[in-house]
């Protein structure tokens, strides 16, 4: 079948103006002798208007020019639909995109498209909402309500409202519902990650694979500032295993394991972010994974 792209681009996303990237997008597609269109992204994240036009016109990949929450929208309203995604990173973070190994550089990462090799994807669901990325409760998901509050967006906008929220960031109580079994925790944050980070490659959860059909849960627990950053740098940088759920209960630090579904009984109200997006919190969350739901183009 001959190969058609819709490329959906975000005009907001990111700091940079999206006009090199389109005229990039343009003259690569056109010189690789493939059919394609643009569309702008949409404020509300609903891509059902554009069913019609993908079945009908016999697209084949819909490629996302944005960050994350683009992302999210654009694969979580359109990935029933026998299509392909790609990416090209034009986030403040890109945190699903580098997890994927897709570069930052538009040539390059229109190359990965153009090579036409796709991977199925897992997602996953927090309270039925469509996640791909990542979902943070706490310290986190209170930068991503800051950042989204933010005049600016871009990686120096994250950074300052990370810097803003640390010295007043305080833990959270929970209580964690797994098949294998329960324990309460007071903690920073909660992070629950498909990706392994939470963009710009800061690798939160180092171990985790898009499509190993888990979710790696990483808990920040109480402990002091320092040793906090110190133990976060430690993750980041991938010196914590992945522990069994048999050996998280007796640890205290960071908490860092695998599971296809988790339960949180969040009765402080952390804040939340799904994706990068900031979201009402919620007092009890449901997260399942949802396995192979999306087939995203990656290098071979
Ligand atoms: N046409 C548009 N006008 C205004 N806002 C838009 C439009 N299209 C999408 N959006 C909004 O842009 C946000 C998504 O931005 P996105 O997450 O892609 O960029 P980012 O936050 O800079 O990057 P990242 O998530 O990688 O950190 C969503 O909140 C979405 O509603």
């Amino acid at each position: 079948m001959k190969r058609k792209i819709c490329y959906i681009i975000n005009p907001v996303s990111g700091t940079k103006s999206k006009d090199a990237i389109a005229n990039t997008a343009a003259k690569e597609t056109l010189r690789a002798g493939i059919f394609f269109k643009f569309f702008p992204s949409v404020a509300n994240g609903d891509y059902s208007f554009l069913y019609s036009t993908l079945v009908d016109e016999r697209y084949t990949d819909v490629v996302i020019i944005g960050g994350d929450g683009t992302v999210n929208q654009v694969i979580d309203s359109l990935k029933h639909l026998p299509v392909n995604f790609g990416i090209i990173p034009s986030g403040s973070g890109n945190g699903l995109a580098f997890g994927a190994g897709i570069p930052k550089t538009p040539k390059k990462a229109l190359e990965i498209i153009f090579k036409n090799h796709s991977v199925l994807m897992d997602g996953f669901r927090v309270n039925g909402k469509f996640a791909c990325m990542l979902c943070g409760l706490g310290f986190d998901a209170k930068v991503a309500h800051d950042f989204a509050n933010a005049p600016q967006r871009g990686l120096m906008t994250y950074v300052n409202q990370v810097f803003k929220n640390f010295f007043g960031a305080r833990p959270y109580s929970f209580k964690i519902k797994l098949a294998e079994k329960r324990f309460e925790t007071e903690a920073y944050f909660i992070s629950i990650a498909n990706s392994n980070q939470f963009g710009n490659h800061f690798t939160i959860a180092p171990m985790a694979s898009l499509n190993d059909g888990l979710l790696d849960v990483v808990i920040v627990t109480e402990q002091s500032k320092i040793a906090m950053l110190y133990n976060t740098l430690i993750q980041v940088g991938g010196g914590n295993k992945v522990r069994s759920i048999e050996e998280i209960k007796h640890k205290r630090g960071i908490l860092y394991f695998q599971t296809e579904a988790i339960r949180i009984s969040n009765w402080s109200e952390a804040p939340m972010h799904i994706d990068g997006e900031p979201v009402n919190t919620e007092k009890k969350l449901s997260v399942a994974i949802e396995k192979s739901c999306f087939n995203l183009l990656v290098n071979r």
